[in-house]
C-alpha cells in the first residue's frame, strides 16, 4: 500500500512538472540528440546531393531556397545554444578562445611581436630595411569582427567587438541575412576608423556586397564543415582574406572529436591551403571536440591562379570521403558499424578526455569538459 502511495505521489508530482532528476536528465539528452539530429541531417543531405549532382552551385542555390529546412536548422542550433551549451561547454569554449586570441593579439602585444618577427625575418632574407608603417595597423578602439555563419550572434554581448554577424538563415534579429559564398566585394573604404564604425552600424539585411579590408577579425565557427565541397571552403577563406585588414586575423573552428593527432595530416593540409592565400599561422589549439586555428593576413594580395595548384582540394574533411554506406550508418547512429582495432585504441585514448554526454561532430553540439583546450606552442601538428 505504501509503495502504491509512493508511485501515486510520483505520478502526481510528474503531472505538476516536478520531474525526478534522472528522468529529466534523460529527457534532456533525448531532446538534445533530436536537435543535433536535425543539424546533422541537413549536412548529410547536402553532401548526398553534392555526390549525386556534382554541381555545387546548383545544389547550393536549391539549398538556399529551401526555407523550411533552413529555418528548422536555425531553430535547432539556437535551441542547442540557449539550452544546452551553458558555461564551460563547447559552445562557450569556442567563443572564449576567439576572445582570448583577439585580446592577446590586439591588446597585449601579440600583433606587435609578430610584426617585429616579420621584420627580422624579412631583413634576414632580403638583407634590406623593411618598412615599419604596418605598425599603424595596431588597433585602438573596438575590434571590427565579422562572424560568418553566426546563427545566434554569440559575439554580440562582448564590448570589445563591433560585431557583424551574417548567416544564410539568421536565428536572431541582430544577424544580417547574407550568403557569404555569393557576397560581392567592393573597393575598400577610404575612411577614418570612426567613419568605418559608423558605416558598419548602418548595415541592413540582406547584405549582398561589402567593401574589402573592412574587418580586423573574421570568424568561421563550425562554418567550413557545413559545405559539401572543399572548393566552397576555399572560396570562403579567399573572401575572408579580401575582407580583412592587413595583419587581421582569420579564426577557424572546425569539429573533430578524435584525439589530437588523428587528423594531423588534414590540419597540415588546411594550413598549407590557407597560407597559400596570403595568411600565416598564428595559433593552434585542440579541444576535445574541435580544432581551433588562428591565421594572420600577412600579404595584402592573393594570387588568382591558385586553383591550378590544388589548394582548394586541400581543405578536405573526413566526411568528403564517406560513401553512401557510411552516410547511412551515420544516419542510423552507427548501429551497424563494426570498429577496427585502431578505432578502438583511438576511442580508448579519447575517453580520457571525453565527457559523458554524446558529441555531435557535425553541429559541434556537446558538453562540459574539464580541460577546454590545449594551446599548442609548437605543435607537431603544425610544424613548419
Ligand atoms: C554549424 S552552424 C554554426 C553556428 C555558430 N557559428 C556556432 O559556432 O555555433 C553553421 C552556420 O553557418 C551558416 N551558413 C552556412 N553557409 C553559409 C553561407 N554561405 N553564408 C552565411 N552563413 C552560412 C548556417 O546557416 C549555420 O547557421
Amino acid at each position: 500500500m505504501a509503495l502504491v502511495n509512493n508511485i501515486d505521489r510520483r505520478i502526481d508530482m510528474d503531472s505538476l512538472h516536478h520531474i525526478p532528476y534522472s528522468r529529466s536528465v534523460s529527457a534532456e539528452k533525448i531532446e538534445q540528440e533530436k536537435l543535433s539530429g536535425v543539424v546533422k541531417s541537413v549536412h548529410r543531405k547536402l553532401r548526398r546531393k553534392y555526390v549525386e549532382v556534382g554541381d555545387f552551385d546548383k545544389i547550393w542555390r536549391e539549398h538556399c531556397e529551401d526555407e523550411r529546412t533552413l529555418s528548422e536548422y536555425a531553430e535547432a542550433m539556437k535551441n542547442l545554444a540557449d539550452n544546452y551549451w551553458t558555461k564551460n561547454c563547447e559552445g562557450e569554449v569556442r567563443i572564449e578562445w576567439c576572445r582570448s586570441i583577439c585580446q592577446e593579439y590586439f591588446f597585449a602585444g601579440g600583433m606587435k611581436k609578430m610584426l617585429e618577427k616579420d621584420e627580422k625575418s624579412a631583413k634576414f632574407a632580403l638583407n634590406v630595411q623593411t618598412c615599419s608603417s604596418s605598425r599603424s595597423a595596431v588597433h585602438s578602439g573596438k575590434i571590427r569582427l565579422l562572424d560568418v555563419g553566426s546563427c545566434f550572434n554569440p559575439f554580440l554581448k562582448f564590448d570589445e567587438f563591433l560585431t557583424v554577424g551574417i548567416d544564410i538563415v539568421p536565428a536572431v534579429e541582430s544577424v544580417y541575412k547574407c550568403d557569404f559564398l555569393n557576397l560581392q566585394l567592393q573597393q575598400p573604404l577610404q575612411l577614418l576608423c570612426g567613419a568605418v564604425e559608423a558605416f558598419l552600424q548602418q548595415l541592413q539585411s540582406p547584405i549582398e556586397a561589402l567593401p574589402a579590408q573592412l574587418f580586423q577579425v573574421v570568424v568561421f565557427s563550425l562554418l567550413l564543415s557545413y559545405f559539401p565541397s572543399p572548393y566552397q571552403r576555399w572560396i570562403c577563406c579567399k573572401k575572408a582574406h579580401e575582407l580583412l585588414d592587413l595583419h587581421g586575423l582569420l579564426l577557424i573552428i572546425t569539429p573533430d572529436s578524435s584525439h589530437q593527432n588523428r587528423h594531423a595530416p588534414m590540419m597540415r593540409s588546411w594550413r598549407v591551403a590557407v597560407e597559400s592565400l596570403g595568411f600565416r599561422r598564428y595559433k593552434y589549439a585542440k579541444s576535445s571536440h574541435m580544432h581551433l586555428l588562428a591565421f594572420r593576413k600577412v600579404s595584402p594580395t592573393t594570387s588568382s591562379d591558385l586553383v591550378s595548384c590544388n589548394y582548394p582540394e586541400m581543405l578536405y574533411i573526413p566526411q568528403d570521403f564517406h560513401g553512401p554506406e557510411q552516410e547511412e550508418e551515420e544516419a542510423d547512429g552507427g548501429a551497424t558499424h563494426v570498429r577496427s582495432d585502431l578505432e578502438d585504441d583511438q576511442i580508448a585514448l579519447g575517453f580520457t578526455e571525453l565527457p559523458d554526454m554524446p558529441y555531435d561532430s557535425d553541429s559541434g553540439d556537446s558538453q562540459c569538459s574539464s580541460t577546454p583546450f590545449h594551446e599548442l606552442e609548437d605543435p607537431v601538428l603544425l610544424q613548419n
